[in-house]
């Protein structure tokens, strides 16, 4: 069977293999500080008043914990958790299905909101805004508008594209929340959580080795720690070193920083070929073969985080960082990133 997310991809599997891993509660959720303590006021003041909780918005890149936060959510609120997302949802019918379903302060979670067909988005309005469904029944001159009230719902919606949501969808979320990529000490927290949920044992050097290498994403730490046990498992070793996982991460092509074979091919792209940029993200996506919505979601946000690249009015520019990091010297002349940024490039 072949695994159509690669190992160090911060994109889902089918089958959810991090569900095991998942916290249940805001008390184990690590990092993401500040909108965990916003979180846990709007829960206990929504419990406090026996409301539905206001409608969410989580955004970031994949794999930091939207879905995760948002099942949290239902929980601690004890409520029912319903889960869909934007592209599976093709026809208005299919969204007034799904909500008149819901029970009284259920959380409704949509992941890949941006992705709503404009149809659909048109009904949730008046459902987030005034609770009630707005349908036309019959055809022609004999059409009539019904309006169906619904229960007292919470919309959790998730995105990794802030930007590609209509405003008056995104208006319509009262509490907006942004996710950004975790600390190692953080990430060295998921480790050894993963690894006790695991039974795996694990030096404090290993894990921080592995958290080191996670992309600032659980999803991915979770998937390197599973890999490592692997080694050592095979290895007939009991408990992990800062050594083997080093091995284990470099057999698996993930370098110091937690650069995959990706993320280098597309930075190499950028310095061989187009001198370091700039260079437009469409000739990057060809030239790696990959979707431009991977390349922009996926791959550039951890390398724009890490400064080894910029995005700029005319496009991808590798920094100084980014030469450094392959080994390479910038062409002679000022680089384009030494004469400075062009806003940014979308
Ligand atoms: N704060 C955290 N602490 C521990 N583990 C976490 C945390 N956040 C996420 N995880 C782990 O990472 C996995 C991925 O998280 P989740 O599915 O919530 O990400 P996501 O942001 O919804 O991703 P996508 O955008 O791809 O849907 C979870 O199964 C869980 O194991």
């Amino acid at each position: 069977m072949t695994d159509p997310a690669p190992l160090h991809s911060p994109a889902p599997q089918p089958g959810d293999p991090d569900a095991a891993l998942r916290p249940k509660s805001l008390a184990e959720f690590i990092g993401q500080e500040a909108a965990r303590d916003n979180l846990r006021v709007f829960i206990e003041s929504a419990k406090g008043r026996g409301e539905a909780m206001d409608h969410t918005l989580f955004f970031g890149p994949p794999g930091l914990g939207k879905t995760t936060l948002a099942q949290i959510i239902a929980g601690e609120l004890g409520v029912g958790f319903r889960a869909t997302s934007g592209p599976v949802i093709a026809k208005a019918g299919d969204l007034a299905a799904l909500l008149t379903n819901l029970e009284p302060h259920d959380v409704l979670f949509i992941d890949e909101i941006h992705r709503l067909n404009p149809v659909v988005e048109e009904v949730l309005y008046p459902a987030m805004e005034d609770r009630a469904l707005d349908l036309i029944i019959g055809e022609g001159p004999s059409a009539r508008s019904v309006r169906i009230d619904l229960p007292p719902f919470t919309l959790v919606g998730a995105t990794t594209r802030q930007g590609l949501l209509t405003t008056p969808l995104r208006d319509r979320f009262g509490i907006p929340v942004r996710l950004n990529f975790y600390t190692h000490d953080e990430l060295d927290l998921v480790v050894t959580r993963g690894a006790r949920l695991l039974g795996l044992a694990i030096e404090a050097e290993g894990a921080r080795e592995i958290a080191r290498r996670s992309r600032g994403t659980p999803r991915v730490a979770g998937r390197l720690l599973r890999r490592v046990r692997d080694f050592a498992h095979v290895a007939g070793e009991g408990t992990v070193t800062k050594a083997m996982a080093d091995d284990a991460l470099t057999r698996l092509e993930i370098d110091r920083l937690g650069l995959d074979a990706m993320d280098r091919k597309y930075l190499t792209m950028i310095a061989t070929t187009y001198k370091g940029g700039p260079v437009g993200v469409e000739t990057l996506a060809a030239g790696l073969a990959e979707p431009r919505d991977t390349v922009e979601e996926v791959v550039e946000p951890y390398l724009i985080q890490l400064g080894l690249l910029a995005r700029t009015a005319r496009g991808r520019v590798l920094n100084d960082a980014g030469w450094e990091h392959l080994g390479m010297t910038p062409p002679s002349g000022p680089t384009e990133s030494q004469i400075g940024m062009f806003g940014d490039g979308k």
